[in-house]
C-alpha cells in the first residue's frame, strides 16, 4: 500500500505507526502488526496503531521515529506487513537452552537495532538469557554485535582510560567522584553510564541533575579532547544501540543477566575505544553479586572478554553489603557526591571507594607508582583540584559550574522511621532500601529517595531517626510508606542476639 506521511506530535516510547481503520481492514493489518516503511532511501519497521487519527491514504508517524529518521510531512512511503522476523526462532533457541551460532546472535542484535523485534520479543530474549545464560564466545559475538552495530568514538588523546560499575549497590554514585580525579591528574576519561537498571539512580541520572547528559558522539569528542573527561548518558548516542533496548526490558523486569550485562558494559567501552578499563563489582547481600567467589568469576570472565576485544580491563570487587554513602536517589546522590567533592570530606564508604578505584586507574594509566594510586588520588579529591576538574565537566555539558549542594532540589514530601528500640545496626537491607527508593518516585522524579541517618555498626537509641524518604507528590510518598512498612530496611540489634537453653 502507498501512503502520505503525517507527522504526529505523539511519544509512545515505541516505533508505532498509525493507520486509518479502513487501510488497515484492507490490507489485513491488526493492531501490533510488524509493518515495514520503505522509501528509496530508507526501511524502518514499527507496530501498528488502528486510529482515524489519520484519513484513508495516510500513515501517522510518531514522534519516537522522527527522532530517529526524519521524514517531511506528506512524503509518499510503501507500507508493507513484515511478518515474524526470522531471529525469533533464534531467540527460542536460547528458551529451549542451546548455544547460538555468531550469525544467529548477530541476527538478534540487528533485529532489536532495526526495531524488527518488539518489546515483548526483547523481554523474551532478556528472560531467555537470565535463565539459560551465554558462554564466553556467545558473549563475545553479542559484545561485538552491539557496538558494530552503531558508531565509534575516536578520541585524539592516547590513552584512553574508563571506569565502569557493575550497579546494583543503592547510593552508588563514586563515579562521579572517580571521573573528575582521574581527569585531575592529566588521564583522559570519556566516561558514558546508563541510567538505572535495578537501582533507583544511574550514575547518568545522578549527573543529569548537575548538567545535561544527552550528546552527539561529536559533541563527546570535542568535551574529552578539550578537557579529557566526560560524565554522559550513552543511551542517548548511536553507541552500541541495542543497549538502551535491551536495558528497557531489564530495567522492567529489575534484572541484569550476567552475559548480557557483560555484553552492555564492554560493548560500550569498545565503540568509546577505551584502552585501560576498571571494573567495579560490588558484592555483598541483596546485590548483583553475592559472593567472593562469583565476584572472582565474575572478574575473570569481564578480564577475558577484555582480551578478546584488545583492551585491557582491572576488576575491583568493592564492598556491597549495604548502600555507599547515605543517600539514595538522584537528586540526594548529586547533593553528596557534590559536597563530597567540594570539601574533599564525606561519607567513609563513599571516599574510601572513590580515592580507591581513582588510584587503581591512576595507576594502571602510569601516573602514580604501583602502590600509591589511592593516596595520590585523595591528595588530588582534597586540595580542590577534582573539585574544578568537575566544574569544567558540568560547564562543559552545559550546567552551572557554580551549583551548591543547597540549590538541588530534594523532594519536599518527607516521612521519617525512627528506632523501634535502642541496639546497634546489623544490616541495611540493600533491596528494601531501592524498592522503597523507586515506590517514591526513583529515578524518574529527581528529587525522590532516601536519606539514611545511620549506616551499619552504628548505635542507636530508640526514638532515633533511621532514615527519612524523600518525594515529590504525597501518592508516591504514601506508596513508599507502605512498601517501607512491608520490610524490614534497617535492622537494630541489641548485642545479645538471641537466648538459647534447655535443648
Ligand atoms: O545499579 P544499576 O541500576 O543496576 O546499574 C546501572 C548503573 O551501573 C553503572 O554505573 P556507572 O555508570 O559505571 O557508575 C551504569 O552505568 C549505571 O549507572
Ligand atoms: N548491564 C549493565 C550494568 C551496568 N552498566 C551498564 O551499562 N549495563
Amino acid at each position: 500500500m502507498r501512503a502520505k506521511v503525517k507527522i504526529l506530535d505523539v511519544e509512545t516510547g515505541r516505533f508505532m505507526v498509525v493507520i486509518n481503520e479502513e487501510d488497515a481492514k484492507k490490507a489485513k493489518l491488526h493492531p501490533e502488526d510488524l509493518i515495514k516503511i520503505e522509501t528509496a532511501k530508507r526501511t524502518i519497521y514499527g507496530d501498528v496503531v488502528i486510529s482515524n487519527m489519520v484519513q484513508p491514504g495516510e500513515i501517522g508517524v510518531t514522534k519516537d521515529i522522527m527522532r530517529a529518521y526524519s521524514f517531511s510531512e506528506g512524503e509518499m512511503v510503501n507500507v508493507v506487513p513484515a511478518g515474524t522476523p526470522e531471529s525469533v526462532r533464534y531467540v527460542k533457541k536460547k528458551m529451549n537452552g542451546q548455544k547460538l551460532k555468531k550469525v544467529e546472535i548477530e541476527a538478534i542484535v540487528k533485529d532489536i537495532v532495526d526495531r524488527k523485534l518488539r518489546d515483548i520479543e526483547i523481554s523474551s530474549f532478556v528472560t531467555s538469557l537470565e535463565i539459560n545464560g551465554l558462554d564466553m564466545d556467545e558473549i563475545a559475538w553479542l559484545t561485538m554485535a552491539m557496538a558494530e552495530t552503531g558508531d565509534m568514538l575516536d578520541i585524539d588523546r592516547k590513552p584512553i582510560m574508563d571506569v565502569h560499575s557493575i550497579g546494583g549497590v543503592p547510593g552508588n554514585k563514586t563515579n562521579v567522584l572517580v571521573v573528575p580525579i582521574v581527569a585531575a591528574a592529566g588521564l583522559t576519561i570519556p566516561k558514558t553510564s546508563s541510567r538505572a537498571i535495578t537501582s533507583a539512580a544511574g550514575t547518568a541520572d545522578v549527573v543529569e541533575v548537575l548538567a545535561p547528559v544527552t550528546f552527539s558522539l561529536d559533541e563527546i569528542k570535542r568535551i574529552v579532547e578539550k578537557i579529557g573527561a566526560c560524565l554522559v548518558w550513552g543511551g542517548a548516542l548511536n553507541l552500541a544501540p541495542a543497549d538502551d533496548l535491551t536495558i528497557k526490558a531489564e530495567r522492567a523486569l529489575s534484572i541484569d543477566p550476567r552475559g548480557l550485562m557483560l555484553a552492555s558494559i564492554m560493548s560500550k567501552k569498545y565503540a568509546m575505544g577505551s584502552q585501560y578499563v576498571l571494573i567495579d563489582i560490588p558484592t555483598g547481600e541483596g546485590v548483583k553479586v553475592e559472593t567472593i567467589e562469583e565476584a572472582r568469576s565474575l572478574a575473570k570472565d569481564f578480564i577475558e572478554l577484555g582480551k578478546r576485544l584488545g583492551q585491557y580491563v582491572e576488576t575491583a570487587i568493592t564492598y556491597g553489603g549495604q548502600p555507599i554513602g547515605h543517600t539514595v536517589g538522584p537528586a540526594l546522590e548529586a547533593k553528596e557526591a557534590l559536597e563530597t567533592i567540594m570539601t574533599g570530606k564525606g561519607p567513609g564508604s563513599l571516599v574510601e571507594k572513590a580515592t580507591g578505584l581513582a588510584g587503581i586507574l591512576l595507576e594502571m594509566g602510569g601516573v602514580a607508582p604501583a602502590g600509591m594510586g589511592k593516596k595520590m588520588a585523595k591528595e588530588i579529591l582534597e586540595s580542590g583540584k577534582a573539585y574544578e576538574k568537575l566544574k569544567e565537566i558540568i560547564a562543559e555539558q552545559g550546567g552551572d559550574p557554580n551549583i551548591k549542594p543547597e540549590d538541588i532540589p530534594i523532594g519536599d514530601k518527607t516521612y521519617t522511621f525512627v528506632a523501634q528500640t535502642s541496639g546497634y545496626v546489623t544490616k541495611i537491607d540493600n533491596k528494601a532500601i531501592t524498592t522503597i527508593a523507586r515506590a517514591a518516585g526513583a529515578p524518574e522524579d529527581k528529587g525522590a529517595g532516601i536519606l539514611l541517618h545511620v549506616k551499619v555498626g552504628e548505635k542507636v537509641r530508640e526514638g532515633d531517626p533511621l532514615f527519612t524518604i524523600h518525594a515529590e507528590s504525597e501518592v508516591r510518598l504514601d506508596q513508599a510508606i507502605i512498601q517501607a512498612r512491608r520490610m524490614e530496611p534497617i535492622r537494630i540489634e541489641g548485642m545479645v542476639l538471641q537466648r538459647i537453653g534447655n535443648i
